[in-house]
Protein backbone atom coordinates (compact mmCIF):
# COMPACT_ATOMS: atom_id res chain seq x y z
CA UNK A 1 0.00 0.00 0.00
CA UNK A 2 1.53 3.41 -0.85
CA UNK A 3 1.35 5.73 2.46
CA UNK A 4 3.68 8.84 1.14
CA UNK A 5 2.06 11.86 -0.35
CA UNK A 6 -0.94 13.85 -0.59
CA UNK A 7 -4.08 11.62 -1.56
CA UNK A 8 -4.69 12.22 -6.02
CA UNK A 9 -8.10 14.57 -5.93
CA UNK A 10 -10.43 12.61 -8.35
CA UNK A 11 -12.66 15.39 -8.80
CA UNK A 12 -12.31 18.72 -7.20
CA UNK A 13 -15.76 19.81 -6.48
CA UNK A 14 -19.36 17.63 -6.23
CA UNK A 15 -22.31 19.72 -6.18
CA UNK A 16 -24.43 17.74 -2.98
CA UNK A 17 -27.12 20.25 -2.55
CA UNK A 18 -27.55 20.42 -6.25
CA UNK A 19 -28.03 17.85 -9.68
CA UNK A 20 -25.22 15.98 -9.78
CA UNK A 21 -25.50 12.65 -8.77
CA UNK A 22 -22.48 10.66 -6.69
CA UNK A 23 -21.10 7.51 -6.26
CA UNK A 24 -20.73 6.10 -2.67
CA UNK A 25 -19.18 3.30 -1.46
CA UNK A 26 -21.29 2.16 1.82
CA UNK A 27 -19.04 0.10 4.28
CA UNK A 28 -21.34 -1.89 6.34
CA UNK A 29 -23.87 -0.92 3.95
CA UNK A 30 -26.02 -4.24 5.40
CA UNK A 31 -26.51 -3.21 8.68
CA UNK A 32 -29.30 -1.59 10.54
CA UNK A 33 -27.67 2.06 10.04
CA UNK A 34 -26.37 1.57 6.88
CA UNK A 35 -29.22 -0.23 4.98
CA UNK A 36 -30.70 3.27 5.80
CA UNK A 37 -27.76 5.08 4.64
CA UNK A 38 -28.06 3.19 1.28
CA UNK A 39 -31.92 3.86 0.54
CA UNK A 40 -31.82 7.83 1.54
CA UNK A 41 -28.56 8.21 -0.99
CA UNK A 42 -30.34 6.11 -3.86
CA UNK A 43 -33.25 8.47 -2.86
CA UNK A 44 -31.74 11.46 -3.22
CA UNK A 45 -30.64 10.38 -7.25
CA UNK A 46 -27.23 9.19 -6.01
CA UNK A 47 -25.52 5.78 -6.57
CA UNK A 48 -24.88 3.32 -3.09
CA UNK A 49 -22.42 0.35 -3.52
CA UNK A 50 -22.34 -1.80 0.02
CA UNK A 51 -19.18 -3.73 0.71
CA UNK A 52 -20.27 -5.73 3.72
CA UNK A 53 -18.80 -9.23 5.02
CA UNK A 54 -22.24 -10.02 6.42
CA UNK A 55 -20.73 -10.60 9.96
CA UNK A 56 -24.18 -8.65 11.39
CA UNK A 57 -25.82 -7.01 8.23
CA UNK A 58 -28.59 -9.18 6.30
CA UNK A 59 -28.00 -9.25 2.07
CA UNK A 60 -31.81 -8.38 1.77
CA UNK A 61 -31.41 -5.32 3.89
CA UNK A 62 -30.26 -3.27 0.64
CA UNK A 63 -32.51 -4.78 -1.74
CA UNK A 64 -31.63 -4.17 -5.36
CA UNK A 65 -28.94 -1.63 -4.66
CA UNK A 66 -25.32 -2.98 -5.65
CA UNK A 67 -23.64 -5.42 -3.21
CA UNK A 68 -20.27 -6.56 -2.95
CA UNK A 69 -19.80 -9.65 -0.16
CA UNK A 70 -16.15 -8.62 0.96
CA UNK A 71 -14.36 -8.18 4.43
CA UNK A 72 -12.20 -5.02 5.28
CA UNK A 73 -9.48 -7.14 6.93
CA UNK A 74 -9.38 -8.95 3.48
CA UNK A 75 -7.05 -5.83 1.80
CA UNK A 76 -7.43 -7.54 -1.60
CA UNK A 77 -11.10 -7.44 -1.20
CA UNK A 78 -11.59 -4.18 -0.91
CA UNK A 79 -9.19 -3.23 -3.72
CA UNK A 80 -11.04 -5.49 -6.18
CA UNK A 81 -14.60 -3.65 -5.37
CA UNK A 82 -12.86 -0.74 -6.27
CA UNK A 83 -11.29 -1.70 -8.93
CA UNK A 84 -14.37 -3.35 -10.02
CA UNK A 85 -17.38 -0.61 -8.76
CA UNK A 86 -15.32 2.40 -8.71
CA UNK A 87 -14.40 4.71 -9.40
CA UNK A 88 -16.26 6.35 -5.93
CA UNK A 89 -16.56 10.12 -5.21
CA UNK A 90 -16.72 9.41 -1.40
CA UNK A 91 -16.98 6.45 1.35
CA UNK A 92 -19.11 6.27 4.03
CA UNK A 93 -18.16 3.98 6.75
CA UNK A 94 -20.24 2.21 8.99
CA UNK A 95 -18.35 -1.36 9.15
CA UNK A 96 -17.99 -1.98 12.89
CA UNK A 97 -18.30 -4.72 15.78
CA UNK A 98 -20.10 -2.57 18.25
CA UNK A 99 -21.02 -4.32 21.28
CA UNK A 100 -19.55 -3.18 24.32
CA UNK A 101 -19.71 -6.30 26.43
CA UNK A 102 -18.15 -8.55 23.57
CA UNK A 103 -15.45 -5.46 23.31
CA UNK A 104 -14.00 -6.05 26.76
CA UNK A 105 -14.46 -9.88 26.57
CA UNK A 106 -12.92 -9.58 23.44
CA UNK A 107 -10.81 -6.65 22.73
CA UNK A 108 -8.11 -7.71 20.19
CA UNK A 109 -11.04 -8.69 17.52
CA UNK A 110 -11.97 -5.41 18.40
CA UNK A 111 -9.63 -3.36 17.27
CA UNK A 112 -8.21 -5.39 14.72
CA UNK A 113 -11.78 -5.28 13.11
CA UNK A 114 -12.86 -1.41 13.58
CA UNK A 115 -8.92 -0.14 13.65
CA UNK A 116 -7.29 -2.55 10.94
CA UNK A 117 -10.15 -2.65 8.81
CA UNK A 118 -10.10 1.49 8.58
CA UNK A 119 -6.28 1.30 8.17
CA UNK A 120 -7.21 -0.74 4.83
CA UNK A 121 -10.05 0.57 3.58
CA UNK A 122 -8.15 4.43 4.07
CA UNK A 123 -4.92 2.92 2.30
CA UNK A 124 -7.39 1.79 -0.54
CA UNK A 125 -9.09 5.22 -0.38
CA UNK A 126 -5.72 6.46 -0.71
CA UNK A 127 -4.38 4.71 -4.15
CA UNK A 128 -7.82 5.41 -5.58
CA UNK A 129 -7.91 9.35 -5.04
CA UNK A 130 -10.78 9.32 -2.82
CA UNK A 131 -10.72 12.45 -0.22
CA UNK A 132 -13.70 12.10 1.25
CA UNK A 133 -15.24 10.27 4.02
CA UNK A 134 -18.02 9.66 6.44
CA UNK A 135 -17.43 7.84 9.52
CA UNK A 136 -19.57 6.51 12.04
CA UNK A 137 -18.43 6.79 15.23
CA UNK A 138 -19.96 7.09 18.82
CA UNK A 139 -20.72 9.19 21.86
CA UNK A 140 -18.68 5.84 23.82
CA UNK A 141 -15.71 8.04 22.61
CA UNK A 142 -16.69 10.36 25.60
CA UNK A 143 -17.16 7.40 28.25
CA UNK A 144 -18.89 8.91 31.62
CA UNK A 145 -20.47 12.13 30.71
CA UNK A 146 -18.84 15.04 32.92
CA UNK A 147 -21.97 17.20 31.76
CA UNK A 148 -25.48 17.61 31.30
CA UNK A 149 -25.44 17.81 27.47
CA UNK A 150 -22.34 15.99 25.80
CA UNK A 151 -20.47 18.80 22.96
CA UNK A 152 -17.75 18.11 20.98
CA UNK A 153 -15.64 19.69 23.36
CA UNK A 154 -16.55 17.13 26.32
CA UNK A 155 -13.49 15.36 27.41
CA UNK A 156 -13.20 11.91 25.41
CA UNK A 157 -12.38 9.03 27.58
CA UNK A 158 -13.67 5.68 26.60
CA UNK A 159 -14.30 3.16 29.28
CA UNK A 160 -14.45 0.30 26.70
CA UNK A 161 -12.74 -1.35 23.93
CA UNK A 162 -15.20 -0.41 21.47
CA UNK A 163 -15.29 3.25 22.20
CA UNK A 164 -11.60 3.07 22.32
CA UNK A 165 -11.51 1.47 18.50
CA UNK A 166 -13.49 4.26 17.84
CA UNK A 167 -11.48 7.34 18.77
CA UNK A 168 -8.68 5.50 17.76
CA UNK A 169 -10.10 5.58 14.16
CA UNK A 170 -10.93 9.34 14.69
CA UNK A 171 -7.52 10.22 15.73
CA UNK A 172 -5.92 8.43 12.74
CA UNK A 173 -8.28 10.42 10.33
CA UNK A 174 -7.19 13.57 11.93
CA UNK A 175 -3.26 12.82 10.98
CA UNK A 176 -4.57 11.48 7.52
CA UNK A 177 -6.29 15.42 7.31
CA UNK A 178 -2.76 16.44 8.17
CA UNK A 179 -0.65 14.33 6.09
CA UNK A 180 -2.84 13.26 3.33
CA UNK A 181 -4.88 15.36 2.95
CA UNK A 182 -8.33 13.05 3.31
CA UNK A 183 -11.25 14.96 4.37
CA UNK A 184 -13.68 13.44 7.07
CA UNK A 185 -16.49 13.75 8.61
CA UNK A 186 -16.72 11.32 11.76
CA UNK A 187 -20.17 11.29 13.51
CA UNK A 188 -20.91 9.89 16.88
CA UNK A 189 -24.25 8.95 17.09
CA UNK A 190 -26.11 8.57 20.28
CA UNK A 191 -28.76 5.98 20.38
CA UNK A 192 -29.96 5.15 17.19
CA UNK A 193 -33.42 4.14 16.92
CA UNK A 194 -36.64 3.32 14.86
CA UNK A 195 -36.91 2.42 11.40
CA UNK A 196 -38.10 3.14 7.43
CA UNK A 197 -41.40 4.77 7.89
CA UNK A 198 -42.22 2.25 5.02
CA UNK A 199 -41.29 -0.94 7.68
CA UNK A 200 -39.50 -3.07 5.03
CA UNK A 201 -35.84 -2.01 6.79
CA UNK A 202 -35.19 -1.65 10.08
CA UNK A 203 -32.97 -3.13 13.09
CA UNK A 204 -32.38 -7.51 13.21
CA UNK A 205 -29.30 -8.13 15.30
CA UNK A 206 -28.38 -11.75 16.55
CA UNK A 207 -28.17 -11.52 19.49
CA UNK A 208 -30.23 -8.13 19.90
CA UNK A 209 -28.86 -5.78 23.15
CA UNK A 210 -30.31 -2.96 22.11
CA UNK A 211 -33.37 -1.40 24.51
CA UNK A 212 -36.00 -0.31 21.56
CA UNK A 213 -36.51 -3.68 19.91
CA UNK A 214 -35.89 -5.66 23.15
CA UNK A 215 -38.97 -3.74 24.28
CA UNK A 216 -41.00 -4.44 20.82
CA UNK A 217 -40.02 -7.98 20.75
CA UNK A 218 -41.65 -8.42 24.89
CA UNK A 219 -44.72 -6.44 23.46
CA UNK A 220 -44.60 -8.71 20.10
CA UNK A 221 -44.63 -12.10 22.18
CA UNK A 222 -45.59 -11.57 25.41
CA UNK A 223 -43.24 -14.98 26.15
CA UNK A 224 -39.83 -12.85 26.31
CA UNK A 225 -39.78 -10.44 29.51
CA UNK A 226 -37.65 -7.23 29.83
CA UNK A 227 -35.00 -7.09 31.22
CA UNK A 228 -34.50 -3.53 33.01
CA UNK A 229 -30.81 -3.30 33.74
CA UNK A 230 -30.21 -1.51 37.02
CA UNK A 231 -33.30 1.01 38.83
CA UNK A 232 -30.86 2.48 41.71
CA UNK A 233 -29.15 4.92 39.43
CA UNK A 234 -29.34 8.67 40.60
CA UNK A 235 -31.73 9.48 37.57
CA UNK A 236 -35.72 10.03 38.59
CA UNK A 237 -37.06 7.12 37.97
CA UNK A 238 -33.84 5.41 38.58
CA UNK A 239 -33.38 3.87 35.15
CA UNK A 240 -30.59 4.69 32.80
CA UNK A 241 -31.43 7.83 30.41
CA UNK A 242 -30.60 7.95 26.44
CA UNK A 243 -31.10 10.36 23.79
CA UNK A 244 -32.32 8.49 20.73
CA UNK A 245 -32.42 9.21 17.30
CA UNK A 246 -34.00 8.15 14.50
CA UNK A 247 -32.16 6.08 11.86
CA UNK A 248 -33.28 8.29 8.68
CA UNK A 249 -32.31 11.41 10.64
CA UNK A 250 -28.84 9.58 11.06
CA UNK A 251 -28.95 8.90 7.34
CA UNK A 252 -29.38 12.55 6.86
CA UNK A 253 -26.47 13.68 8.36
CA UNK A 254 -24.40 11.89 6.21
CA UNK A 255 -25.41 13.33 3.30
CA UNK A 256 -25.10 17.00 4.94
CA UNK A 257 -21.59 15.44 6.02
CA UNK A 258 -20.50 15.15 2.20
CA UNK A 259 -22.42 18.53 1.13
CA UNK A 260 -20.21 20.09 3.94
CA UNK A 261 -16.99 18.15 3.03
CA UNK A 262 -17.12 19.73 -0.07
CA UNK A 263 -16.19 23.27 1.20
CA UNK A 264 -14.44 22.31 4.07
CA UNK A 265 -10.92 20.43 4.48
CA UNK A 266 -9.68 18.62 7.91
CA UNK A 267 -11.10 16.08 10.13
CA UNK A 268 -14.20 16.97 11.64
CA UNK A 269 -16.75 15.63 14.30
CA UNK A 270 -20.38 16.13 15.60
CA UNK A 271 -22.28 14.70 18.20
CA UNK A 272 -25.77 13.59 17.01
CA UNK A 273 -28.88 13.00 19.30
CA UNK A 274 -31.78 14.80 19.74
CA UNK A 275 -30.82 16.74 22.75
CA UNK A 276 -33.84 14.60 24.89
CA UNK A 277 -33.15 12.05 27.30
CA UNK A 278 -35.56 9.40 27.86
CA UNK A 279 -35.32 6.98 31.07
CA UNK A 280 -35.63 2.98 30.14
CA UNK A 281 -39.11 3.16 32.01
CA UNK A 282 -39.89 5.95 29.76
CA UNK A 283 -39.28 4.61 26.54
CA UNK A 284 -41.34 1.50 27.74
CA UNK A 285 -43.99 3.58 28.87
CA UNK A 286 -44.02 5.31 25.43
CA UNK A 287 -44.01 1.65 23.38
CA UNK A 288 -47.14 0.42 25.49
CA UNK A 289 -48.74 3.34 24.73
CA UNK A 290 -47.74 2.89 20.77
CA UNK A 291 -48.30 -0.69 20.70
CA UNK A 292 -51.31 -0.87 22.65
CA UNK A 293 -50.06 -3.81 25.22
CA UNK A 294 -48.21 -4.27 28.51
CA UNK A 295 -44.61 -4.90 28.23
CA UNK A 296 -43.85 -7.04 31.07
CA UNK A 297 -40.31 -6.40 32.38
CA UNK A 298 -38.21 -7.70 35.27
CA UNK A 299 -36.14 -5.16 37.28
CA UNK A 300 -32.20 -6.97 36.98
CA UNK A 301 -29.42 -5.64 38.17
CA UNK A 302 -26.85 -3.02 36.21
CA UNK A 303 -25.39 -3.93 33.21
CA UNK A 304 -21.48 -3.09 33.33
CA UNK A 305 -20.22 -0.36 31.66
CA UNK A 306 -23.44 1.47 31.16
CA UNK A 307 -23.54 5.52 32.17
CA UNK A 308 -26.33 6.61 33.86
CA UNK A 309 -27.17 9.33 31.15
CA UNK A 310 -25.97 10.13 27.58
CA UNK A 311 -27.14 13.17 26.19
CA UNK A 312 -26.34 14.84 23.13
CA UNK A 313 -25.91 18.72 22.49
CA UNK A 314 -25.85 18.70 18.40
CA UNK A 315 -25.56 22.40 18.26
CA UNK A 316 -22.32 22.32 16.25
CA UNK A 317 -24.47 19.78 13.62
CA UNK A 318 -26.97 22.64 13.67
CA UNK A 319 -24.72 25.29 12.98
CA UNK A 320 -22.32 23.96 10.59
CA UNK A 321 -24.10 20.84 8.74
CA UNK A 322 -27.71 22.39 8.83
CA UNK A 323 -28.98 19.30 10.59
CA UNK A 324 -32.01 18.97 12.33
CA UNK A 325 -33.38 15.88 13.36
CA UNK A 326 -37.37 15.42 12.02
CA UNK A 327 -38.47 12.60 14.74
CA UNK A 328 -38.13 14.97 17.71
CA UNK A 329 -40.89 12.89 19.46
CA UNK A 330 -40.14 9.40 21.30
CA UNK A 331 -43.31 7.89 20.38
CA UNK A 332 -42.90 8.58 16.58
CA UNK A 333 -39.22 6.73 16.88
CA UNK A 334 -41.10 3.92 18.30
CA UNK A 335 -43.92 3.75 15.79
CA UNK A 336 -41.79 3.28 13.10
CA UNK A 337 -39.62 0.98 15.11
CA UNK A 338 -43.26 -1.24 15.63
CA UNK A 339 -44.11 -1.29 12.03
CA UNK A 340 -40.87 -2.65 10.98
CA UNK A 341 -41.03 -5.61 14.33
CA UNK A 342 -44.71 -6.18 13.17
CA UNK A 343 -43.69 -7.58 9.62
CA UNK A 344 -40.08 -8.32 9.98
CA UNK A 345 -38.61 -9.36 7.42
CA UNK A 346 -35.06 -10.55 8.19
N1 LIG B 1 -26.77 1.41 16.61
C1 LIG B 1 -26.36 2.43 17.38
O1 LIG B 1 -27.09 2.90 18.27
C2 LIG B 1 -25.01 3.03 17.16
C3 LIG B 1 -24.62 4.09 17.99
C4 LIG B 1 -23.37 4.67 17.80
C5 LIG B 1 -22.54 4.23 16.77
N2 LIG B 1 -22.92 3.20 15.99
C6 LIG B 1 -22.01 2.77 14.90
O2 LIG B 1 -22.73 2.83 13.68
C7 LIG B 1 -22.29 1.81 12.79
C8 LIG B 1 -23.48 1.00 12.32
O3 LIG B 1 -24.13 0.45 13.46
P1 LIG B 1 -25.33 -0.58 13.30
O4 LIG B 1 -26.12 -0.53 14.54
O5 LIG B 1 -25.99 -0.37 11.98
O6 LIG B 1 -24.52 -1.94 13.29
P2 LIG B 1 -24.69 -3.24 12.38
O7 LIG B 1 -23.93 -4.32 13.07
O8 LIG B 1 -26.12 -3.48 12.06
O9 LIG B 1 -23.94 -2.81 11.05
C9 LIG B 1 -22.53 -2.94 10.85
C10 LIG B 1 -22.30 -3.55 9.47
O10 LIG B 1 -20.89 -3.64 9.24
C11 LIG B 1 -20.60 -4.93 8.67
N3 LIG B 1 -19.20 -5.23 9.01
C12 LIG B 1 -18.64 -5.35 10.25
N4 LIG B 1 -17.33 -5.63 10.14
C13 LIG B 1 -17.04 -5.67 8.81
C14 LIG B 1 -15.84 -5.92 8.07
N5 LIG B 1 -14.69 -6.21 8.66
N6 LIG B 1 -15.91 -5.87 6.72
C15 LIG B 1 -17.09 -5.59 6.10
N7 LIG B 1 -18.23 -5.36 6.74
C16 LIG B 1 -18.21 -5.41 8.08
C17 LIG B 1 -21.63 -5.84 9.32
O11 LIG B 1 -21.86 -7.03 8.61
C18 LIG B 1 -22.86 -4.96 9.36
O12 LIG B 1 -23.63 -5.06 8.18
C19 LIG B 1 -21.25 1.01 13.57
O13 LIG B 1 -19.98 1.48 13.18
C20 LIG B 1 -21.53 1.34 15.02
O14 LIG B 1 -20.36 1.25 15.80
C21 LIG B 1 -24.13 2.59 16.15
O1 LIG C 1 -32.76 -5.27 27.12
C1 LIG C 1 -32.31 -4.18 27.50
C2 LIG C 1 -31.45 -3.41 26.69
C3 LIG C 1 -30.98 -2.21 27.19
N1 LIG C 1 -31.34 -1.76 28.42
C4 LIG C 1 -30.87 -0.46 28.90
O2 LIG C 1 -31.29 0.52 27.97
C5 LIG C 1 -30.31 1.55 27.84
C6 LIG C 1 -29.90 1.66 26.38
O3 LIG C 1 -29.19 0.50 26.03
P1 LIG C 1 -28.82 0.11 24.51
O4 LIG C 1 -30.02 0.22 23.66
O5 LIG C 1 -28.12 -1.20 24.57
O6 LIG C 1 -27.83 1.26 24.06
P2 LIG C 1 -26.47 1.79 24.71
O7 LIG C 1 -25.86 0.79 25.60
O8 LIG C 1 -26.77 3.13 25.31
O9 LIG C 1 -25.52 1.91 23.44
C7 LIG C 1 -25.94 2.46 22.17
O10 LIG C 1 -25.72 3.84 22.17
C8 LIG C 1 -24.37 4.22 22.37
C9 LIG C 1 -24.30 5.71 22.31
O11 LIG C 1 -25.13 6.31 23.27
C10 LIG C 1 -23.50 3.62 21.28
O12 LIG C 1 -22.16 3.90 21.58
C11 LIG C 1 -23.67 2.13 21.19
O13 LIG C 1 -22.98 1.66 20.05
C12 LIG C 1 -25.14 1.81 21.06
O14 LIG C 1 -25.30 0.41 21.11
C13 LIG C 1 -29.16 1.13 28.77
O15 LIG C 1 -29.33 1.77 29.99
C14 LIG C 1 -29.37 -0.36 28.97
O16 LIG C 1 -28.89 -0.83 30.20
C15 LIG C 1 -32.20 -2.50 29.22
O17 LIG C 1 -32.52 -2.09 30.34
N2 LIG C 1 -32.66 -3.70 28.74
Amino acid sequence: MLWGGHFEVRSATFEWAGETSVKVLVCGGAGYIGSHMVRALSRSGHEAVTFDNLVTGHREAVGDSAFILGDLLNTHEIEAAFASHGPFDAVIHLSALSLVGESVADPCRYYLNNVTGTLNLLGTMKAAGVTRLVFSSTAAVFGHPRADLIDEDHPTAPINPYGSSKLMVERILADAAVAYGLRSVSLRYFNAAGASPEGDIGESHQPETHLVPNVLRSAMAGDSRLKVFGADYATRDGTCVRDYVHVDDLAAAHLQSLAFLDKNPGAHAFNLGNGQGFSVLEVIEAAQRVTGKTIARDMVDRRPGDPAVLVASSARARAQLGWSPVYTRIDDIIETAWRWHTQQRY
